[in-house]
């Protein structure tokens, strides 16, 4: 794994911007694997802006989000696939056709998370995949104890995760109990990964992935297995740890 040091969540996410952008001018039609979450929110303002500016385009590329909240519509303000319209897809060129976020408000979840995962397979896979972690060590919705072998499937979120998102919602009993995330396996299959860590509440989560056992009690560390994995973190993500 490859670790590039940034002062505060801007430089993180401006450095993380650079990386895709990069990616994107090298082969317009890559696959992007995108979350969402708090931690990427600079990296797509950053990607607005460049696009505004500089004319990066997304006319070729295509996209597949690694999660959504089962129960809610793409209408609703808290689900997944409205964070990605709000924050990126309507303000750059990208074919609303190419964005793919799997569906919460399905009427056959398991079919939903066959076809997601069959989606993906028909598009050659996921060149590069952007990920947030959880202070649980979760990466998308995949909690601690999820099988490293898992594929696209539904989850029961912990209760300290939707503790830690219920800041989104009015309250913390509008947060969903389930979730429809990729799997372990469909996240490593991804042919780069970009890990970004900021603030002082993921060091003890960076500091077990970097350093701890590579264990199914804290998905995150499967990534140490990676052959092409990029950590983008903050200093106050990194505090003393070495490396
Ligand atoms: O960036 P945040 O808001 O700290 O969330 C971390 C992780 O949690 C999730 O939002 C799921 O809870 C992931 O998609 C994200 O990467």
């Amino acid at each position: 794994m490859k670790i590039l040091q940034a002062k505060n969540y801007d430089e993180m996410s401006q450095k993380a911007a650079e990386f895709l952008i990069e990616r994107i001018r090298r082969s317009p039609d890559i696959n992007l694997g995108l979350a969402t979450g708090g931690t990427p929110v600079g990296l797509y303002a950053q990607l607005v802006k460049d696009h505004q500016k500089n004319h990066t385009s997304y006319q070729d590329v295509t996209t597949f989000n690694l999660d959504e909240y089962m129960g809610l519509s793409s209408e609703d303000p808290n689900s997944y696939r409205f964070f990605m319209d709000k924050h990126l897809f309507k303000h750059i060129d990208i074919k609303k056709s190419n964005t793919h976020v799997p569906l919460g408000d399905t009427a056959n979840p398991q079919k939903q998370c066959s076809d997601y995962e069959n989606l993906i397979e028909r598009h050659g896979g996921i060149d590069l995949q952007i990920l947030g972690i959880g202070s649980n060590g979760h990466i998308g919705f995949n909690e601690p104890g999820t099988s490293f072998q898992s594929e696209t499937h539904i989850v029961e979120l912990t209760p300290s995760t939707r503790e830690s998102n219920a800041r989104y919602f009015n309250s913390l009993s509008e947060v969903p109990f389930h979730a429809i995330t990729m799997g372990i396996a469909s996240i490593m299959r991804s042919r780069e990964i970009l890990l970004l860590v900021s603030g002082n509440a993921k060091r003890d989560a960076l500091e077990q992935l970097l350093q701890g056992e590579v264990n199914e009690s804290f998905p995150a560390s499967i990534l140490r297995t990676h052959p092409a994995v990029t950590i983008i973190a903050d200093e106050a993500a990194i505090g003393s740890i070495v490396v």
